[in-house]
């Protein structure tokens, strides 16, 4: 099993006393900002509130860095990346030849640890610290305006009081369906899937989003025989129909295997460690040495003293633009990161904790908000803008809108399609190389909406799609913007080419 303690009330947090395990500064009793939690998304709120001179204390129950650094973002794409190198390597003659054997998947988990810092938060306390935040170790409440109620669990209950905003990044826990068994079978989610030190010989991977397709790539090229079970008929389905399809490819090709339209009706399990069933709706039963339930994420606000402020426990937290929480007087209440549901992605966190940082900063010294679109303080990219990378072999990458979520919102759109493999950069980049480019043209304001690149390594070329529709940039502009050859950028004249052939 993992080296991760049990998680006996289900928060998704260790259970284990992580105040043993740093050390904080004497606490005062009042400061400018509070924020509760110290995942990525925390630690930004911090340092953009002392940047503006605010004293802030930092309120975390578990390691300082949360999910991202620990059970998240770091470990899987470490698992990853060896993974992706070697398929690299393998579709170019001449480096194929150089390389032969399975993965060496000791290497690859130990590579894992290190990049899990060993799961000690030791820089991190250091990090926050160093920005001149204080650290205060335990579970986070609020209790009635502007005042948060420090719990650890050993020593004394410590009350904060808030001069200016308390923050909430409390981040987000995995959601598991109500399947009969299903507790009582100990299912992997994503903290067992990140830090497993044991492969299992069967990986059963129960959903079809970005969890799921990239931690199947990465166990089964470790030595599991994964079987996906998808309930949709696609993968990745908030994402671009193509995506879905070529990543399916992928992950048959290295052998995993794909079953779409299944439901899980049931899971047994006798005791800890033995077989699992899964009973699948209509379609009989299969067997797994673990079972990986990646089936979404619900946000940890229901121990949080969210009725004191009068709202529900245990629901999203909406806020607008700025950050402020929705419903609450006084605009002292802020939300950031995942547990605000906007976009459950550390890089769409930290920027709405930027957003935020700053809003706080302008209402202490009384000056105007800019909250225009793309304003100082507003989180515009939100809802226009947001990048995603799914790691695995292909990679998707992706910025705006998909083509049905621009026509579902209204916007006169065209999408221009180009077979990313048949690019001279794609070609050099690998032998068989299978891609596939789409943007998603706004036919009134002559920009584009949304882009979407699938393929080995695309990763890297998201980030001109993503200024280009943030920044608004003009169609006819963008045909300035001359690519390099030979690399795999050049797809974007093609697109540019058959937009402008088509107008
Ligand atoms: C397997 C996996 C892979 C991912 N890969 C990527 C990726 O490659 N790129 C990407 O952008 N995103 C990725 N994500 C999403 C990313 O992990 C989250 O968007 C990100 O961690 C959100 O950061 P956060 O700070 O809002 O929350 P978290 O990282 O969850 O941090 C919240 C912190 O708050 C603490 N906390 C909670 N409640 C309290 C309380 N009441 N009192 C005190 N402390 C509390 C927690 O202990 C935790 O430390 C991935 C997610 C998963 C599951
Ligand atoms: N590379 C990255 O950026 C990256 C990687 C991993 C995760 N993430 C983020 O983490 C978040 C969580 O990822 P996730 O994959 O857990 O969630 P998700 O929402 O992306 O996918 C959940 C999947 O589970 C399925 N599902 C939901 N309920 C189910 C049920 N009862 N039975 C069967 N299937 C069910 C859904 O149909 C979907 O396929 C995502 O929003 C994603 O943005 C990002």
């Amino acid at each position: 099993m993992t080296d991760r303690t049990p998680d006996a009330d289900g928060d998704g947090g260790t259970d284990e006393a992580p105040w043993r395990r740093g050390v904080h500064r004497p606490a005062a009793a009042e400061y400018d900002v509070i924020v509760v939690g110290a995942g990525p998304v925390g630690e930004n709120a911090a340092g953009s509130a002392r940047a503006a001179g605010l004293s802030v204390a930092v309120v975390e129950g578990d390691l300082v860095g949360g999910s991202c650094s620990y059970w998240a973002c770091m470990p899987s794409k470490a698992l990853l990346r060896p993974v992706l190198a070697l398929a690299a390597a393998e579709d170019v003659a001449g480096a194929r030849e150089a390389v032969s054997g399975p993965l060496a998947a000791e290497a690859v988990l130990e590579r894992r640890d290190a990049f899990a810092s060993h799961w000690q938060d030791g820089p991190q306390v250091d990090w926050v610290l160093g920005v001149g935040a204080d650290l205060i170790r335990g579970h986070g409440r609020l209790d009635g305006p502007r005042r948060v109620v420090v719990h650890p669990p050993e020593g004394p209950v410590r009350e904060l009081t808030a001069r200016r905003a308390v923050v909430v990044a409390v981040g987000s826990a995995p959601r598991l369906p109500d399947v009969p068994g299903l507790a009582t079978a100990r299912p992997w989610t994503n903290r067992e899937a990140t830090a497993s030190k044991e492969i299992p010989e069967r990986l059963a991977v129960v959903g079809g989003g970005a969890v799921a397709v990239e931690m199947a790539r990465a166990w089964q090229a470790l030595g599991s025989a994964v079987t996906m079970f998808v309930r949709g008929e696609r993968l990745l389905g908030s994402m671009e129909p193509f995506a879905g399809e070529l990543v399916a490819e992928g992950l048959a090709a290295a052998g995993v295997e794909i079953r779409t339209g299944v439901q899980v009706s049931e899971v047994r399990r006798p005791s800890p460690g033995a077989t699992v069933t899964l009973v699948l709706a209509g379609l009989g039963e299969s067997e797994a040495d673990e079972v990986l339930f990646a089936t979404g994420r619900r946000p940890r606000t229901g121990d949080l003293g969210l009725e004191t402020v009068g709202l529900e426990p245990g629901g999203w937290l909406e806020t607008d633009g700025s950050g402020l929480v929705t419903g609450v007087d006084g605009d002292w209440l802020y939300a950031v990161g995942d547990t605000t549901g906007r976009a459950l992605l550390t890089h769409q966190g930290k920027y709405q904790a930027r957003i935020a940082g700053a809003a706080i900063a302008a209402r202490a010294r009384h000056e105007p908000l800019d909250t225009a679109p793309w304003g100082a303080h507003t989180a515009t990219a939100d809802a226009a803008a947001v990048p995603q990378v799914v790691f695995g072999e292909p990679e998707v990458a992706s910025v705006g809108l998909t083509l049905a979520e621009a026509e579902r919102r209204g916007h006169r759109v065209r999408a221009v399609d180009h077979d990313l493999g048949a690019v001279a950069g794609a070609a050099l980049h690998a032998d068989h190389f299978r891609g596939h480019a789409r943007i998603v043209a706004d036919l009134d304001r002559k920009v584009l909406l949304g882009a979407t690149f699938v393929g080995p390594d695309v990763a890297e070329l998201l980030h001109a799609a993503t200024v280009a529709v943030a920044g608004e940039v003009p169609l006819d502009r963008l045909w300035h913007a001359v690519p390099v050859f030979p690399a795999m950028s050049e797809v974007w004249l093609r697109l540019l080419e058959e937009y402008r052939r088509g107008r």
